[in-house]
C-alpha cells in the first residue's frame, strides 16, 4: 500500500484486506469474517483529496487500469501521478475477495450454495470496512457502471459529506423489473446445467455460458450487431452472431464461475437506494455529492431514462449521454466521448482532480 509514500508508485499489485469482524447483511444474515482484494496507485496527497475510488461492473476485477485502460493509467484521464486510484474487487466476485468458492468458517468446507445473498448495500458496507482500513478520510471521486454504478450510489448515500463526486454510468437507482427479468433468465439457465446443484467449482459452468450468451444481448444493440456480426454469403445455419454468442459464453465460463455470477447477480436485483428511506427520489435528494449520471442512448438493459431520473432528483445532478451503438457495454468502451464528459464535469465545478 502506498499511503504514506512521498515517490510516486505507479506499479500496482494486487492486495488483500481481512475484516475480522461479522458484516451484518440485510437478510439478516452475517458473513463471519471477509477478505477484499484491492489495488492502489499512486499517491495520497498531504491534503487526502485527490482520492478516485472506481467501482468494477458484474465481472469486473480490481485491476481497474486493465479492464478501464483508455481512462485509467500512466498518462490517461486518471493517472497515478495525481490521483490515488483505489479499485476492490467486490464482495462475492470471484477475483481474489470473499466468495462462494472460499471457506466457510462455520464448517471448514467451501461456501458453495451457502453463501448469503448480498445486497448492494451490503457490498457498500463491505466497502466502507476498507476505505477505514486504508484511512481515506474523503473521496474525491467515486466513479462506477452497472452493477459498480448501483453500488457507488449507494455507497454515496452513507458516505454523506466524504464523498464530493460521484459518477454513475449506465445505471440506476433501483434495478427494474426488465433488468431483474434478464438476470432470472441467467439464472435459469443455470439452472438447466445438471451440474448444478454439485459441490464443485465447475458446477453450471456450461449454464454459465448460456447465461453470458443472454446476457451478451442486453449489453449491446441490434445496430452493433448488424455491424459487426452480419453474414455477408448466403446461409442458411452457421450464423456469425451464433458463434460470437457462444464464443462470449466460453470466454467468460472460463474465468469466471457460477456461483460468483449467481450471487453477483442477485445481488443487482437487490439494489435500490430508496428501500427502507422513503423512497428513490427521497434517498436520491439527499445525497450530499455532486452527481453526475452517463446514460448511454442505445442501452437496451439500463435505460438512459434511468439515468437522467438520477440526475434529476440528485440534490446536485447532472446528466450527460455517451452515443454509441455498442449499447450498454459502451461505458467500458467510448474512451475519446468519456474524457470530453469527464473533462466537462470537473471544468464546470472548479473541483480539477
Ligand atoms: C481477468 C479478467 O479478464 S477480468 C476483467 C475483464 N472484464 C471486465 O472487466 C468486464 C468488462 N469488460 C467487458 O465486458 C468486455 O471486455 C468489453 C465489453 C469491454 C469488450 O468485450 P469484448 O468481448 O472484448 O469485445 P467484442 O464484443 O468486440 O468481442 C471480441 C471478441 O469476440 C471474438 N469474436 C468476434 N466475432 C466473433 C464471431 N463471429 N465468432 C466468434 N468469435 C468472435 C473476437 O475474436 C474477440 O475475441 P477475443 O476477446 O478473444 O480477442
Ligand atoms: N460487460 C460487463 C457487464 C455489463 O455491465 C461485465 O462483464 O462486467
Amino acid at each position: 500500500m502506498n499511503l504514506a509514500s512521498n515517490y510516486l508508485i505507479l506499479d500496482m499489485a494486487q492486495e488483500t484486506y481481512t475484516y475480522e469482524g461479522e458484516l451484518e447483511l440485510e437478510s439478516g444474515e452475517k458473513l463471519n469474517g471477509f477478505e477484499i482484494a484491492y489495488t492502489t496507485q499512486g499517491h495520497l496527497t498531504p491534503e487526502k483529496d485527490n482520492v478516485v475510488w472506481v467501482i468494477h461492473a458484474l465481472t469486473g476485477d480490481a485491476n481497474v487500469q486493465d479492464w478501464w485502460n483508455g481512462l485509467v493509467g500512466e498518462d490517461k484521464f486518471y493517472d497515478p501521478s495525481r490521483h490515488f486510484i483505489v479499485c476492490a474487487n467486490l464482495l462475492g466476485s470471484c477475483y481474489g475477495s470473499t466468495n462462494p468458492l472460499s471457506e466457510n468458517p462455520g464448517t471448514g468446507q467451501p461456501y458453495y450454495y451457502d453463501f448469503p445473498n448480498l445486497t448492494t448495500r451490503d457490498l457498500a458496507n463491505s466497502l466502507e470496512t476498507l476505505r477505514i482500513h486504508l484511512g481515506i478520510s474523503g473521496i474525491h471521486t467515486l466513479i462506477g457502471g452497472s452493477l459498480g454504478g448501483q453500488v457507488a450510489l449507494e455507497w454515496a448515500y452513507t458516505l454523506g459529506e466524504k464523498v464530493k463526486n460521484s459518477i454513475i454510468l449506465a445505471s440506476n437507482a433501483k434495478t427494474s423489473p426488465w433488468i431483474i427479468g434478464f438476470n432470472e433468465c441467467q439464472r435459469m439457465a443455470i439452472e438447466a446445467d445438471a451440474s448444478w446443484g454439485d459441490k464443485n467449482p465447475a458446477a453450471g459452468k456450461k449454464g454459465l455460458e448460456a447465461a453470458r450468451a443472454i446476457a451478451m444481448i442486453s449489453y449491446r444493440h441490434p445496430q452493433d450487431f448488424a455491424i459487426k456480426q452480419s453474414d455477408n454469403e448466403d446461409k442458411l445455419d452457421n450464423f456469425r452472431i451464433s458463434s460470437y454468442l457462444r464464443y462470449q459464453g466460453q470466454k467468460l465460463a472460463n474465468r469466471f464461475n457460477a456461483f460468483s455470477y449467481w450471487v453477483l447477480s442477485k445481488a443487482m436485483d437487490s439494489h435500490d437506494i430508496g428501500r427502507g428511506r422513503g423512497g428513490v427520489e427521497k434517498a436520491l435528494s439527499k445525497l450530499k455529492c455532486r452527481v453526475l449520471a452517463i446514460g448511454v442512448d442505445k442501452d437496451l438493459l439500463f435505460l438512459k431514462e434511468e439515468s437522467q431520473m438520477i440526475a434529476q432528483h440528485a440534490l446536485k445532478g447532472t446528466y450527460q449521454e455517451i452515443r454509441s451503438a455498442y449499447g450498454h457495454d459502451a461505458f467500458l468502451i467510448e474512451y475519446d466521448q468519456l474524457q470530453y464528459i469527464l473533462s466537462s464535469f470537473y471544468l464546470e465545478s472548479n473541483t480539477n482532480t
